[in-house]
């Protein structure tokens, strides 16, 4: 018989668990308990993001980013002060969560010398006056070091044999140069591999950080990396399944926390998880479901303050194809008002209602709408017009588009218009260097302070009449709409609204399409 001690540990399956920065600030103890559950039933590797003890915008993470850009200004009390208190939050975190005097010891000289470590890039950086892509990595990736030796602690003070991997100096087998592409990430799982065979019976706790990458994690992947950097460990093990925990449920069929009715999802599928997180659900980073589902790893999401919470989980269409039964008796029950183009046709379908699976919202949306001067035939305006976005790095979160016409619709990572009403200005380059050139093709409009209403399901594809409804609905409560576009893909419909009616569009939307029969 297999013991919980991991004598026999070759038999179990690995299962992937990976910790966000809050959860690990917030709830250590809940989180070894997780680890020692499942532990009776899988072999375990648990990926930490950096501690962040009350929201992630002033954790580690936000914290080394500062540290990073007081050095490139020079400031040595600045940064100085920085690392103090990164050193003091880790040593004052593990006081009161270890037992054992001699782990504690023995944890304050590891976080001592990764924050002497941490130290030295600073200094090179304030000497050069500068901080490049791959020293800024190094510098955040002391972040998720920290945090790992922290839980590896903790668990070690249960009598866990747990020991650390720390992914920042794992090269992949190709020197990573130009831009980050599937091959890259195929590398990188490959090349973590033998880091795992050293494991033996022990527990490895995982930097959610993994380097180095051309160009920089930051620019390439952006804040939240952990999810994808989990997604390659479990990749590389083989994993059964990726557990993302965090202090949501799952994902729920609109934001729970704006909309009181939206009701937790079973299950998913991994394009309508992609295109939920992309428009504004940011439970999980959007690059990570692409590759755990190109392996057919299952990603469930769940509630570290819940560990009995079955959770969402994002099951790839191979998976789902096989455990549709149960899929379908876990989904809640479908509205009348939408039925299938195939109704009538295809016994099975016939009787299977329609509904969308989720709404949600973008906010910081910024809209150019580009009237073609008609100089140019309809191909060559679009042409000329997406030439001049790839050139000014703009990368467009939707389009819609007719011969003489298009509306381009923009997340704005930073600020890119300031001011109020009639001294409104662009203070982007890059910003302003797109629409220079665009008004050489026609009239140039820019409206900001604009929100993306999507919504957001696989059997969208099969309900005839759901866009017309949408809008409808959205008109009927005085919701202007500035675009409209659906996706190639038929599962998204979105809009773009005023920011200062998204939320009220997601409520309604919520209501009055998604009908929950009990
Ligand atoms: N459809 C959705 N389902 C679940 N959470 C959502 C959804 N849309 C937006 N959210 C928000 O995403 C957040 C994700 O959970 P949380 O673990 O608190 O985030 P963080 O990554 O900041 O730690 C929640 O605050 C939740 O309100
Ligand atoms: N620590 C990084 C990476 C990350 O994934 O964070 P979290 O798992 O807490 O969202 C960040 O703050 O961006």
């Amino acid at each position: 018989m297999e013991s919980d001690s991991g004598a026999l540990n070759f038999r179990k399956d690995w299962v992937v668990q990976k910790y966000g920065g809050t959860s690990i600030g917030k709830f250590p103890n809940e989180i070894a308990n997780i680890i020692c559950s499942e532990l009776k039933r899988n072999r375990l590797a648990v990926v930490c993001s950096a501690r962040s003890s009350g929201i992630k915008a002033e954790g580690t993470t936000t914290k080394l980013l500062k540290a990073a850009a007081e050095a490139a200004k020079s400031n040595p009390p600045a940064y100085k002060s920085i690392v103090t208190s990164i050193l003091d939050d880790h040593i004052q975190a593990a006081i009161p969560n270890l037992r054992s005097p001699n782990l504690l010891a023995n944890l304050t000289v590891e976080f001592e010398r990764e924050t002497r470590d941490l130290m030295k890039y600073l200094t090179a950086a304030d000497t050069l006056g500068e901080v490049s892509p791959r020293t800024l990595d190094i510098i955040i990736s002391k972040g998720e070091i920290l945090s790992c030796y922290f839980i590896a602690s903790l668990l070690q003070d249960r009598g866990l044999d747990a020991y650390v991997i720390d992914l920042s100096s794992i090269r992949t087998v190709e020197a990573p140069t130009g831009d980050i592409n599937q091959g890259f990430y195929e590398d990188y799982a490959e090349a973590l591999r033998p880091v795992f065979l050293e494991s033996g019976d022990r527990i490895p706790v995982v930097t959610g950080f993994f380097g180095p990458v051309p160009g920089g994690l930051l620019s390439h992947v952006g804040r939240g990396y952990t999810d994808l950097c989990a997604a390659l460990v479990a990749i590389s093990l083989g994993a059964s399944e990726l557990q993302i925990l965090k202090e949501v449920e799952g994902i729920y069929s609109a934001d729970p926390r704006k909309v009181p009715t939206a009701r937790l999802l079973s299950t998913i599928t991994p394009s309508e998880a992609a295109e939920l997180t992309f428009y504004g659900s940011e439970v999980i980073h959007p690059f990570t479901m692409e590759q755990v589902i190109r392996e057919s790893i299952p990603i469930r999401i769940r509630n570290v303050t819940n560990p009995s919470g079955t959770g969402t989980t994002i099951l790839p269409d191979s998976l789902e194809a096989s455990a549709s039964k149960n899929i379908t008796s876990a989904r809640l029950p479908t509205p009348p008002a939408f039925r299938s183009r195939k109704s009538g046709i295809n016994g099975t379908l016939t009787n299977r209602a329609k509904r969308p699976t989720a709404v949600t919202v973008k906010n910081r949306i910024l809209v150019i709408n580009l009237r073609s001067n008609k100089r140019t035939s309809s191909r060559g305006f679009l042409e000329r017009t997406f030439a001049i976005l790839d050139k000014w790095r703009l990368s467009v979160d939707l389009i819609a588009s007719s011969e003489v016409n298009v509306s381009l619709a923009f997340y704005c990572h930073r600020e890119l218009v300031r001011g109020d009403g009639e001294r409104r200005h662009i203070v982007d380059i890059d910003l302003r260097g797109a629409v220079d050139e665009m008004a050489r093709l026609g009239a140039v409009g820019l409206v900001d302070e604009m929100a993306i209403v999507s919504l957001v399901g696989q059997e969208m594809k099969n309900m005839v009449g759901i866009s017309g409804a949408m809008l409808s609905v959205l008109g009927k409560h005085n919701i202007n709409i500035e675009m409209i576009s659906q996706g190639a893909s038929e599962i998204n419909i979105s809009c773009v609204v005023d920011q200062r009616d998204a939320d009220r569009a997601m409520s309604i939307i919520h209501t009055n399409l998604f009908t929950f029969l009990e």
